[in-house]
């Protein structure tokens, strides 16, 4: 999809007329390579060859408005009363966007109120309209020393007008929603149903995934911290296929459409023989099947460690009969077990080989994003909320706050949801993980030699790739 720059231009509620605290710290601040100022704008993309195909001026070229602090704001503070919602499933950092939002809200900005909508969009609507927490620098003090939100989160489908109506009830005039794609979505139709109304609310959205399927974002906020958490798997399960006869460690790690929890986690530990993602299809049978390359690794090292997206392989559960067509409460399609599959024909397979394998399988399942943010995530959730109380102060709306090649600027909602992020196949991550797992060359068998002395597990890692 190509994009101009106009699609990269972000609403304003109308023009800024109060000083803003940051006024005077701003008055002299310049872009430099550190810095980018309020008026200047972050290039969309960041080739040679991307920008010469466009033929433009460089002020023409497509780019991002920077996020951050404004000299002069849209809304009086004395007079805003934020809303805050998170929603969709859990991640690490939620708590930590949380509290950086109250901590910037009230503590340069000197907003009063700011209410959390309990259980997501839910609490939102007419049938729970007492379901808000009164959100003080007192309340959100130590919340990040824990996963998932005080506020909860819920999926599931809200009326957009009742939901404007709740926002009018308690005279909420900026909103920030922490959310996913479906967030995103919902905070859209949100920001359009107030609009046909012609009301004065600032919609902000952080957009939330550990899929990482969202566009335009650098690696989501609580990504790295989930993948940290699924590698610790990975180590486990390659412990115990490497001390087992004819060993099959399966782990299968969320991530619906997009296999970067897979890719990533895979990277972190380097013991995968064999990712799969729901990106790059693939095949059981054959001599270039799943299961004849497992069989070669038992073959020539003794074990082998797959690594699968839960997403990965959904053709193949569907030819087999082993897809309900259903969806969750959002909408989102509910995935057949990839891991089951596998941990059978794998087992089916070796066995009919003449081999007696063991298999070891981890679902670690919510166990990878229900963790506390890490270091690094913590700071890119306070400064993501910091981006955010800014914006929305600053009177955008309909916009999202995310990181883009380390910068911080503001993306048109509609953007985030217009496609999903994936691993492309032909991109430098995906060759990453074919050159770290060897998956683009046949696993050599063991010297003859070395299966006399040393029995199984004599053969390991790259040496057999
Ligand atoms: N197309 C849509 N239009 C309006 N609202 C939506 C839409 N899709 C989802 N939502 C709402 O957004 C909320 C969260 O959506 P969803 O459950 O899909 O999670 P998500 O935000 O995508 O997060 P996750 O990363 O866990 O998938 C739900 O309450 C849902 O009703
Ligand atoms: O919370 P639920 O509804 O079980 O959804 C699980 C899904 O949510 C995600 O964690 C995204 O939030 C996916 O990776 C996973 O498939
Ligand atoms: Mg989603």
């Amino acid at each position: 999809m190509t994009l101009h720059l106009d699609d990269l231009r972000v609403r304003h509620l109308g023009e800024c007329h109060y000083d803003s605290p940051f006024s005077e710290m701003l008055a002299a601040k310049k872009t430099s390579p550190h810095y980018v100022a309020e008026g200047d704008r972050v290039l969309l993309e960041d080739t040679v060859s991307m920008l010469a195909e466009h033929g433009l001026p460089p002020d023409r070229l497509p780019s991002f408005e920077a996020a951050g602090p404004r000299r002069k704001i849209y809304f009086d503070p004395a007079h805003v009363t934020a809303g805050i919602v998170t929603a969709g499933g859990l991640c690490p950092g939620l708590n930590d966007v949380i509290r950086g939002l109250v901590q910037e809200l009230t503590v340069h900005y000197e907003v009063k109120r700011i209410l959390g909508f309990r259980n997501g969009f839910r609490g939102m609507t007419a049938e729970r309209c007492n379901d808000t927490i009164e959100l003080t620098p007192d309340r959100v003090r130590d919340i990040h020393n824990a996963g998932g939100t005080i506020l909860g989160s819920s999926r599931g489908a809200q009326d957009a007008d009742e939901m404007v109506d709740s926002l009018v009830l308690r005279g909420i005039n900026v909103l920030f929603v922490i959310g996913g794609d479906g967030g995103m979505r919902a905070a859209t139709r949100l920001a359009a149903a107030i609009r046909a109304r012609g009301l004065d609310i600032a919609v902000i959205g952080v957009p939330k995934t550990i899929d990482n399927d969202l566009p335009y974002t650098d690696q989501s906020f609580g990504f790295q911290s989930a993948f940290a958490q699924a590698a610790n798997f990975i180590s486990s399960v390659s412990v115990e296929a490497a001390a087992s006869p004819d060993g099959i460690g399966i782990v299968k790690l969320m991530g619906r459409h997009s296999g970067f929890i897979a890719c990533y986690a895979s990277l972190a530990r380097n013991a995968a023989d064999i990712v799969l993602i729901p990106e790059v299809p693939f095949v059981l049978e054959g001599p270039d099947g799943l299961l004849a390359r497992v069989e070669r690794h038992v073959r020539a090292k003794g074990f082998v460690v797959i690594v699968a997206a839960e997403g990965a392989g959904q053709d193949l559960l569907e030819q087999r009969g082993l897809l309900e067509d259903a969806t969750d409460a959002s909408g989102n399609a509910k995935l057949g077990d990839i891991g089951a599959l596998l941990r059978e024909s794998i087992t089916a397979h070796l066995t009919e080989v003449g081999l007696a394998p063991t298999i070891r399988y981890i679902d670690p399942s919510y166990a990878i994003r229900s963790v506390t943010a890490n270091a690094y995530d913590s700071v890119y959730c306070l400064r993501l909320a910091h981006a955010a109380v800014h914006a929305a102060m600053a009177g955008r709306t309909e916009t999202a706050v995310v990181r883009w090649r380390r910068r911080f600027v503001h993306v048109p909602m509609p953007l985030i949801i217009s496609h999903r992020n994936q691993v492309d196949p032909d991109g430098d991550l995906w060759m990453s993980v074919l050159e770290a797992t060897g998956q683009l060359v046949q696993p050599r068998t063991c010297d003859p030699l070395d299966i006399d002395l040393g029995g199984r597990g004599v053969c390991r890692s790259t040496a057999v790739r």
